[in-house]
């Protein structure tokens, strides 16, 4: 970013506030600006003995000092070393298809945020803001999706490759869209990423201080106790600019040195954005870097605001301070602001209703840039970012984080939470099942204590048995696949910030998942066994239909994590269950099934679940009837062990890649 000269009022006052000369300030917030840096040094970076690095200590936990200090040493404003970061020749294109050439989405950008500055980056709709945060950020690799891209990211000075998880530990990255779980807590969600993220031996009390710190700050006391999303218990919810404030919240708990916000004021009311760019600002001005993608800023915002990035059709229209130099930019431009607009107002009016060759002509872009060109070029010779990056000795965390049981307690903790908090849901599912098992066991009433002479008979059982099992199969899918789009989100942005590892959450939610499932098939089978009167044990029956509803809801998982849409994903189930039916001797038996076709049979968790009930049933049973069943359905093909093993292979396999698949969706 090109620093504005300094005048020497603006050099005393950073040397007063205790700043980086380089540091560019506006004249408006002067006073205030060096109060609240004059507050933060003294209060939060007092003595070097508030740092506990001597002493086994980290940062932020204090040692030997009273209550006050420990406070203070815990604010989202205390001092910190900010990151310079810079990127050069940064060319993102989409990749030509045969229906469409490339386009060009950045323009080889090169610019550079520095340490104690808040930059904007602002631009109209579709200028690239978002795109250039996701690269930097490392949301975006040299090879994502429809996209290519090239070029340079240094870290304070040093080449790196943003999508590297050690680089991304360093960026606290606030996303446009809100993804905090609807069932918790302003205090909760803060809290819980702090637990995760900052240092494990840091003890309830450090991090209930710094959970109180950051909502007092951003003005979420009065809804500290209120679940996010509303609901039964606590009516109401949080506002869109709520939500927003907690999301940024979450990511300002590490109190990070480098800041990047996508939109953190859309959807606030003129105070309350201000309130929170007063809140960057003053994270700015404690030594941070911070990055904004922000609309229009009314005149008290913009006056927060050190540095701009102005961006138009993926191009650099400005890139300096912010204040009189921007207006005097665009006046020595042709572009004089008139009276009656404010300079935000007026830069978007100016970059919207001129064409790229006429601001091409006023001075605004270099003349060789040419988005055909560059389009070609760049499809031709998109050099991975990685690769430019492998030389690079990559960043070190200092925290000790907490480790892979913690993570897994407290994940189970906030799902069982989610849980009681959305019970409404649960208890119908739980009511359904009750209903339709008393429904079956009506339909079914006493099928099991006939000796099994007639195939009618056997028929009727295994009917039965099969109506059990299907009930749980679709339930329980149905029931992962609605659930867990709520989760993906969540799941992806916690993932990518370090909050914990993938087998952590899977482990979480697969223990959750057991419980829910042994509740949602015991109420089944509760309401439906004793009424149909089968000869098998209840327990073994049992332990097979709940093995076969976690391989349903590994099913549903695995759908849940390749698509995104959750209605496209509902369309799909059926696609996945319905041909379970025709293949597993439910409707037809195994071995009327053409030859060519019968291999399917394999495939289907249906067919292992239904095979080892009817051997529970009918496996003592010596009559033809049930012989003939048995035979039929090829139930002998393997013994009952290997059925519940196989049961088990499947889960393990759709959970193994839907983690695979959520693990390379979050890096990126
Ligand atoms: N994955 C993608 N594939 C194809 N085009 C994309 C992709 N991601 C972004 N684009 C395009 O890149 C352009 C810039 O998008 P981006 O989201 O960065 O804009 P923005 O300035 O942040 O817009 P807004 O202010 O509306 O959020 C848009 O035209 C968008 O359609």
């Amino acid at each position: 970013m090109v620093a504005r000269a300094m005048d020497e009022d603006d050099l005393y006052d950073a040397e007063e506030a205790g700043g980086d000369k380089n540091t560019t300030k506006n004249h408006d917030d002067v006073d205030f600006d060096n109060f609240l840096q004059f507050v933060n040094d003294e209060i939060a970076t007092p003595l070097p003995v508030v740092s506990t690095k001597v002493g086994g200590g980290v940062d932020g936990v204090t040692e030997g000092r009273g209550g006050i200090l420990k406070k203070r040493s815990s604010s989202i404003f205390s001092g910190r070393d900010g990151h310079q970061l810079d990127f050069d020749d940064v060319l993102l294109v989409t990749k030509p298809t045969k229906k469409k050439p490339s386009r060009v989405i950045l323009s080889s950008l090169t610019s550079s945020f520095a340490p104690r500055s808040l930059t904007a980056v602002m631009g109209p709709s579709g200028s690239g803001k978002t795109s250039l945060l996701k690269i930097l950020t490392g949301r975006v690799g040299s090879n994502s999706g429809g996209l290519s891209m090239s070029g340079k990211v240094r870290l304070d000075g040093r080449l790196v490759d943003p999508t590297d998880i050690e680089v991304r530990k360093k960026v606290a990255y606030v996303e446009q869209d809100v993804s905090i779980p609807a069932t918790c807590t302003p205090r909760e969600a803060i809290a819980f990423s702090a637990r995760l993220r900052l240092d494990r031996r840091m003890t309830d009390d450090d991090i209930s201080e710094i959970v109180d710190d950051i909502l007092e700050n951003l003005g979420l006391m009065h809804v500290a106790d209120t679940l996010i999303g509303g609901g039964p218990l606590m009516s109401g919810g949080l506002s869109g600019g709520e939500k927003k404030r907690v999301q940024c919240g979450v990511e300002l708990v590490t109190r990070p040195s480098l800041v990047i916000l996508d939109e953190p004021t859309s959807g606030l009311d003129s105070y309350s954005a201000q309130s929170l760019m007063d809140v960057l600002k003053r994270i700015a001005d404690a030594g941070a870097t911070v990055i904004v993608t922000i609309h229009q800023p009314p005149p008290p915002v913009v006056r927060k605001i050190d540095n701009l990035l102005l961006l138009l059709g993926g191009r650099i229209l400005y890139d300096g301070p912010m204040g009189h130099e921007v207006e005097e930019t665009f006046k020595s431009r042709g572009y004089p602001k008139p009276d009656d607009y404010n300079i935000s107002d007026w830069i978007l009016q100016v970059a919207q209703t001129n064409t790229i060759d006429e601001l091409r002509s006023s001075g605004f872009l270099a003349v060789d840039d040419d988005d055909e060109r560059t389009a070609i070029v760049a499809s031709r010779d998109v050099k991975r970012m990685s690769t430019i990056a492998s030389s690079d000795g990559s960043t070190r965390a200092v925290a000790e984080h907490v480790g892979l049981v913690v993570q897994t307690r407290l994940l189970f903790d906030r799902a069982i939470k989610q849980l009681f908090r959305d019970k409404l849901s649960f208890v119908i599912r739980i009511v359904v099942n009750l209903a339709f098992g008393l429904l079956y066991g009506c339909i079914f009433l006493s099928v099991g204590r006939s000796d099994y002479e007639y195939y009618p008979e056997v028929m009727a059982s295994f009917g039965a048995q099969s109506n059990i099992l299907i009930g749980t199969m679709f339930g329980v899918a149905q029931s992962s696949l609605m659930e867990f789009p709520k989760d993906r989100p969540v799941f992806l942005r916690e993932y990518s910030t370090d909050h914990y590892s993938v087998l952590p959450y899977f482990l979480s939610k697969f223990s959750l998942e057991c419980i829910t499932a042994l509740i949602q098939v015991l109420s089944q089978m509760v309401a439906s066994f004793f009424l149909m009167g089968f000869k098998a044990n209840f327990f073994k029956f049992l332990f097979m239909n709940f093995l076969l509803a976690i391989a349903s809801s590994s099913i549903g998982l695995f759908i849940g994590s390749c698509i995104e849409d959750p209605s496209v994903a509902a369309e799909l189930m059926p696609a996945l269950l319905v041909p379970q039916f025709l293949f597993s001797g439910v409707f037809i038996q195994v071995n009327l099934i053409p030859e060519f076709l019968r291999w399917a049979q394999y495939l289907c968790s249906l067919t292992y679940a239904t095979r080892a009930v009817s051997l529970y049933e009918f496996g003592n049973c010596d009559t033809e009837s049930c012989q003939q069943l048995l035979n039929a359905n090829g139930a002998y093909e393997f013994e009952t062990y290997l059925y519940t093993i196989i049961l088990c292979a499947i889960a393990i396999v759709f959970r193994g890649t839907s983690m695979y698949i959520l693990k390379n969706k979050a890096s990126f």
